[in-house]
């Protein structure tokens, strides 16, 4: 579905991938694992084209991406959460949830705000309270909710297990889980291993901005010198 080959991206002169290549399958939820400042956030941004690979191909769905505004990446079917979560704090929930509102789209789950609160209750309990009421994990949850308002066929979730409370954490890995059965494509970073085996299918590990390893979590688990080496655990 995503095709990620060979991509150098840069910030001014400091050169941060180094020929980047890793494939998303439809369907699977795919964790992309490094330390901090492996590169991570880099390669989401890169497929983004909020950072423009200067050499290397990103193609989704056999359409190249490399070039186009952040914008028109988003409108061909890219939902995209950064780290940051950005929420209008003075918005309700609903009308944070209709910022996002796109057209449906051929081959994605076309997403209604009723069916979104099924999936996030606590953003129901609260749809008219402003976003500067929300705790931390709610306005996590929320970013995501207004991502799946575009209909998008895959999400990129940046770090979703950063910064909230353990038992949120639990509730977004479930949520990610749902977001599958849904038919969605995900792929998240992380630095948490534990929650990236939790959700995901398999396994990439970035160190360095070059791919270190691509397989299943059983093989990791196989070569406890790969995680040893590449992740904080
Ligand atoms: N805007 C920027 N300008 C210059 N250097 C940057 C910028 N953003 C990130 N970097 C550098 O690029 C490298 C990769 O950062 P990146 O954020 O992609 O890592 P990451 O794996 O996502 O880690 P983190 O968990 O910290 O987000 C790091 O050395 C970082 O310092």
């Amino acid at each position: 579905m995503l095709n990620v080959n060979d991509i150098h991206s840069y910030y001014g002169k400091a050169h941060i991938l180094g020929g980047l290549s890793f494939e998303v399958k439809r369907g699977e939820v795919l964790a992309l694992l490094g330390r901090n400042g492996a590169g991570k956030s880099t390669a989401m941004k890169s497929v983004m084209q909020l950072v423009r690979p200067r050499e290397g191909s990103v193609s989704f769905q056999g359409q190249e991406l490399v070039g186009k505004p952040a914008f028109r990446v988003a409108k061909t079917g890219i939902g995209y959460v950064p780290e940051d979560r950005r929420i209008f704090s003075d918005l309700t929930v609903l009308e944070n949830l209709e910022v996002g509102r796109q057209p449906p789209r051929d081959g994605a789950p076309a997403w209604t705000v009723e069916q979104l609160f099924d999936i996030f209750p606590n953003l129901a309990e609260r749809r008219t309270n402003r976003g500067k009421q929300l705790s931390g994990g709610e306005q996590q949850m929320l970013t995501i909710g207004r991502t799946l308002m575009g209909n998008p066929l895959l999400l990129l979730l940046d770090e979703p297990s950063e910064g909230i409370a353990p038992v949120i954490v639990e509730e977004m890995a479930e949520t990610i889980l749902k977001l599958k059965s849904e038919g969605l494509t995900v792929m998240i970073s992380e630095q948490n291993l534990h929650f990236a085996r939790a959700v995901a299918d398999r396994a990439i590990i970035i160190e360095g901005g070059e791919k270190k390893f691509d397989g299943s979590f059983a093989e990791l688990e196989a070569h406890p010198e790969i995680r040893d080496a590449y992740l904080s655990v």
